[in-house]
């Protein structure tokens, strides 16, 4: 049996998959590392620890799987999306990386839609938001001068990686499409945004396609590690393009959910035709010449996880969410809104926070639980709307990543998104869509759908029911209400957040 390595580089840990010839996950293996938020707002990782836990992830995927490391045929990659590494000419980080859901950007997101006008979205088909690379780019040059006269290239998080690993830079296409610096139909980098700020061409690395190889493991990579340098490396692609590819969302119809550190809901789009005006973000997909239209909500998974870490340090995820069952749908009356880092999908505003409204004596913490759960199922649900209110059919939802782990949040979803929700056998959908990439760029199948009809194995599916649809249906009334209400009033407190 012959074996491929997904390797999906996420915000709060890096997970690698062995995955054999018919698609079977073999071994997994996991590092965590720490997000820094020194400010209000600022949200950063230290380059070093995601090459330190991919590569002791590696060498305990080696050494448990008991395969040998000739049988392990490619490695391709996974990526959190438009985070900003900048190398100087050694090709060493001059900075922290400054993450996709850092918000220090407002007033150079302001910049670029003053300098660029309509040509943005035409160009990049995207907005400018504070989550994107460019902005990040002129925040560097405005504020830390010093640094920015050392870069001589960027990259995205999961291209570092893979240089560490193979000695290579490039940079695939569904993940440049996230930096506002591609020609997204057209597929390069685009002249005219680059020169508007000034900006050299030589600090954009070469483009290549997500499912291109770019070369084998380096000499030092598979000391480390225990696997063979002979292993065939593979570009990889933005975590939602692989999301989307290791869920089989690789032709028009299917849609996905996505609950890790954020929430995605993204929908294929055949080619570049679509004109969202902007509402949602549009990236050119994993599978070549392919796009994907998708809404997000930046701190999903991560409205959980800070609620475990702040009222139940210590505790596992099975453990806070007992009880959130016996409770009906509503959380008898508690409504969170999960813009606990400033929100993006419907409402691009970094200056908006989270509330939970109408807590009452009789609340436990279960209550809490639930409807943070509930909060940002309501938070992806807008974005389910506004696919529906494009046009789009959204009956059949994939759902993967963290949040995908929990069966009652799997019918909660079911039953707010009123569409038939169904989970994967394995609920990391990035990985996997790494490790496909791998075994199509292998040889192993003629084209990316051909390898999702065998490694795309889908396991329970979740159908709503329709009281609890029709209650939640009321609620997302009273929750999309509560942004208007409390946006000036978070907006007032900006001031008195950790500066
Ligand atoms: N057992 C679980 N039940 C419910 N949610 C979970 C569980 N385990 C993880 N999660 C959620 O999944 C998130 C992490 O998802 P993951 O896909 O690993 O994220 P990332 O790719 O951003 O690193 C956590 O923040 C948490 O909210
Ligand atoms: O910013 C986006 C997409 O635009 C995020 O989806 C990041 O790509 C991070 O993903 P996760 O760590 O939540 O998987």
């Amino acid at each position: 049996m012959k074996y491929v390595i997904g390797v999906d580089l996420g915000t709060s840990a890096v997970k690698t998959l062995l995955v054999a010839q018919d698609g079977t996950v073999r071994a997994e293996a996991t590092r965590e590392y720490p997000l820094y938020h020194e400010k209000s707002g600022w949200s950063e990782q230290e380059p070093e620890d995601w090459v330190r836990g991919t590569l002791e992830a590696l060498q305990e995927l080696a050494s448990q799987a008991g395969v040998g490391p000739q049988d392990i045929e490619g490695i391709s990659f996974s990526g959190q999306m438009h985070g900003l590494v900048l190398l100087d000419a050694e090709n060493r980080p001059v900075r922290r990386a400054i993450l996709w859901n850092d918000t220090r950007t407002t007033a150079q997101c302001r910049e670029i839609e003053k300098t660029l006008g309509d040509k943005l979205l035409a160009v990049t088909r995207n907005p400018a938001l504070e989550g994107f690379t460019l902005p990040k780019i002129l925040w560097v040059r405005e504020n830390e001068p010093q640094a920015f006269e050392r870069a001589a290239r960027f990259v995205l998080p999961k291209d570092y990686v893979r240089y560490r690993l193979t000695g290579g830079i490039q940079m695939d296409l569904s993940d440049a499409a996230g930096t506002l610096l591609l020609d997204v139909a057209n597929k390069r980098w685009s002249d005219e945004v680059l020169g508007a700020f000034g900006l050299g061409a030589a600090l954009c690395p070469p483009l290549v396609e997500a499912g291109a190889q770019v070369g084998t493991l380096s000499e030092d990579a598979a000391a480390k590690t225990g696997l063979s340098a002979q292993t065939r490396v593979f570009a990889g692609g933005a975590d939602n393009a692989c999301g989307a590819i290791g869920a089989g969302i690789l032709k028009p119809g299917l849609t996905l959910c996505s609950i890790g550190t954020s929430g995605v809901i993204l929908t294929y789009e055949a080619d570049a035709s679509a004109d969202y005006k902007g509402k949602v973000h549009f990236f050119n997909h994993g599978k070549e010449n392919a796009f994907y239209a998708m809404g997000v909500t930046l701190a999903a998974g991560y409205s959980l996880s800070w609620f475990r870490s702040t009222f139940a340090k210590g505790e596992s995820y099975d453990s806070l969410l007992a009880g959130i069952e016996d409770i009906a749908p509503g959380s008898d009356g508690l409504l969170f809104t999960p813009y606990i880092v400033g929100e993006r999908t419907p409402h691009a505003d970094s200056a908006i926070r989270g509330s939970f409204i109408g807590m009452d004596g009789a609340h436990t913490r279960a209550h809490f639980a639930r409807a943070v759960m509930e909060g940002i199922t309501f938070s992806l649900n807008e974005s389910v709307e506004m696919f529906r209110q494009a046009g789009k059919t959204v009956d059949t939802i994939v759902s993967i990543g963290g949040g995908a782990k929990n069966p009652a949040w799997l019918q909660m979803q079911a039953d707010i998104f009123q569409a038939e929700v169904v989970a994967l056998e394995n609920e990391q959908g990035p990985g996997l869509g790494a490790a496909m990439l791998a075994a199509a760029g292998c040889g192993w199948f003629p084209s990316l759908d051909a390898c999702a009809d065998v490694f795309v194995k889908r396991a329970s599916s979740y159908r709503p029911d329709p009281a609890r649809s029709a209650r939640y249906a009321e609620l997302f009334r009273i929750y999309r209400d509560v942004y208007a209400h409390t946006r000036d009033l978070n907006h007032a407190l900006a001031a008195f957040r950790k500066q």
